[in-house]
């Protein structure tokens, strides 16, 4: 039996991946959006709906950046309100482990997989840097080395608080007493115990996934994660991350089988090839207006560049290297900013390109541009080759982003023997094949 994709649902986040100069373009926050994604994922037998996590709004040059002026709803609440319109779709969030606290994330997790009769998934993220936590008492405490070690503990923790659960019958003559077991966790990041109060959830550990490509992230996956959610969506890109990844297993006595590897994939479909390439570039020129084309500029530049003309050239003056970055609360993208400008104006120069159209050359081509027949033997020869287990996709319109990959692709992955026609199981953990 060829290997099966496993299929997940990202909704549409607040990056410029993102359109919404489309008419079709709708609320980032009404319940109506997320639960027209989660049922459309649903009715193509998807494993799960992902949710991200943004703890604080994003600032450039001290403004909100890009999408987040739409807000960022609260994670939780949102996949809670989910389980109570679909019936077998898993429901993952992005949960932040430096700043949240093992207790109430363990709580809120078991009640999701409660309430969801078995579907509750955490994606486990560190954070980029300090900048989220002064929204909390702590503060933007925990270098980054250290990140990875409360993370670790983090998870144990977790699955301890899970696991001290035990039913006992109450002693009805000595008045209704009860134990439901105790713990605790004496550790060097987390010294708690006490009796949890959550009874054990249907699938005991909700599933964890884990993003994060550092060493230290990918190492943490491998000891505690049952899946990852990575960026590495390009085939031979893939295949690397993936050999690297599985080889990690061993030391910890897992099977490669035990820990699936899912990139976030963006997808444009038409009725011929040339029709999709054509949707194609259209969306990127809707993704990188001209002000997104100078708010991706100037995060290599790292200065203000509003007074430059996106349709014109690129500025003659060099990126800012000793300057404290204008951008707070995202990863750094450019590691070299002279190198990083010196090839783009190479770009520019031999293409004859104006600022915005560099942009559009140099980010976000969609990962599989297609029919859905092409789409389709495409994302089957990622799998079948070991570039990944899986999908997690990335629409670029909300909520609607979905619609046309479930009626035209899922048909043909079913066709080929390597997509579900029906759930397996009432978990996601059941549906993902984990143990
Ligand atoms: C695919 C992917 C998705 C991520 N999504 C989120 C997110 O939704 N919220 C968040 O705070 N961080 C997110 N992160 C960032 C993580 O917080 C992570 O800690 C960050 O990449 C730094 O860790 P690293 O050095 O191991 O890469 C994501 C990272 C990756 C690779």
């Amino acid at each position: 039996m060829p290997k099966q994709i496993i299929l997940a649902a990202h909704f549409p986040g607040v990056n410029n991946t993102t359109v919404w100069s489309d008419p079709e373009a709708g609320s980032q926050i009404d319940f109506a959006s997320f639960k027209h994604l989660a049922r459309t994922a649903e009715r193509g037998k998807f494993d799960f709906f992902f949710l991200a996590e943004g703890l604080r709004l994003r600032e450039q040059r001290g403004l909100i950046h890009d999408l987040d002026v739409v807000g960022r709803p609260d994670t939780l609440t949102v996949l809670a309100g989910l389980a109570a319109v679909t019936t077998h779709l898993g429901l993952a969030g992005t949960l932040n482990a430096t700043f949240h606290e093992p207790y109430e994330l363990a709580r809120q997790l078991a009640t999701l997989d409660h309430l969801s009769g078995g579907r509750a998934a955490w994606n486990v993220v560190t954070s980029s840097g300090p900048f989220f936590g002064e929204n909390f008492r702590k503060g933007g405490f925990l270098d980054y080395a250290d990140r990875y070690t409360r993370a670790g503990e983090f998870i144990d923790t977790a699955r301890e608080l899970w696991d001290s659960w035990e039913p006992l019958a109450p002693d009805r003559d000595a008045g209704f007493f009860a134990d439901t077991g105790t713990f605790r966790h004496a550790g060097p990041q987390f010294d708690i115990g006490g009796r949890f109060g959550v009874p054990k959830s249907p699938q005991g550990h909700p599933v964890i996934l884990q993003a994060g490509d550092s060493d230290g992230g990918r190492e943490l996956a491998a000891a505690k994660a049952d899946a990852i959610f990575s960026r590495h969506h390009q085939l031979e890109d893939g295949r690397e991350f993936y050999r690297d990844v599985k080889a990690r297993l061993s030391r910890y006595g897992r099977e490669p089988d035990s820990l699936k590897i899912i990139p976030g994939v963006s997808f444009v479909l038409g009725d011929t090839l040339a029709d999709a390439q054509e949707k194609a570039h259209h969306i990127r020129r809707q993704q990188v207006s001209p002000q997104t084309a100078i708010l991706l500029l100037e995060q290599v530049w790292n200065t203000d560049l509003s007074a430059y003309d996106a349709e014109g050239p690129l500025p003659e003056i060099d990126p800012q290297v000793d300057a404290e970055s204008i951008i707070q609360g995202r990863a750094a993208q450019h590691a070299d900013r002279l190198a990083t400008a010196a090839e783009w104006r190479g770009i520019a120069e031999q293409k004859s390109l104006s600022i915005r159209e560099l942009i559009i050359e140099v980010t976000g081509r969609q990962s599989f541009i297609g029919t859905p027949a092409t789409v389709a033997a495409e994302l089957d020869e990622y799998v079948q080759t070991d570039a990944c287990d899986g999908f997690i996709l990335v629409p670029h319109l909300t909520p609607g982003g979905l619609d046309d990959f479930v009626d035209g692709v899922v048909p043909l992955l079913q066709e080929r023997g390597v997509f579900r026609t029906e759930y397996e199981s009432t978990t996601l953990r059941g549906n993902l094949g984990l143990a």
